[in-house]
């Protein structure tokens, strides 16, 4: 898939079908906050493996229940379509 960066307006387009996903510190941004750990482990397991399959990766915490995900594409220097692939992926988890 194309690695282009996408302008503002493009990003601005993308997130209203992505709700629960903002901007911070110019990547994808979203927070889930699970009651245990061991639940946040899950669920990081899975994403784990949607990056694989896409070989595009997350930069994301981890503390108890909560789990931050930030998503920028390295090789392209900011955010494009392949950040919104994997999130559209998560969502449906
Ligand atoms: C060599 C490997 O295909 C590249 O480093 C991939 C791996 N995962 C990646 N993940 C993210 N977020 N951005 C990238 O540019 C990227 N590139």
């Amino acid at each position: 898939m194309q690695a282009e960066k996408l302008t503002a307006d493009e990003i601005e387009q993308r997130l209203v079908s992505l709700p629960e996903w903002g901007l911070d510190r110019h990547k994808l941004y979203r927070h889930y906050v699970y009651t245990t750990f061991i639940e946040a482990w899950g669920f990081m397991s899975q994403v784990a493996l949607l990056a694989e399959v896409q070989n595009h990766h997350p930069e994301w915490s981890n503390s108890y229940g909560r789990v931050e995900i930030y998503l920028t594409t390295h090789d392209a220097g900011g955010i494009t379509e392949r950040d919104f692939k994997l999130a559209r992926a998560i969502d449906l988890l």
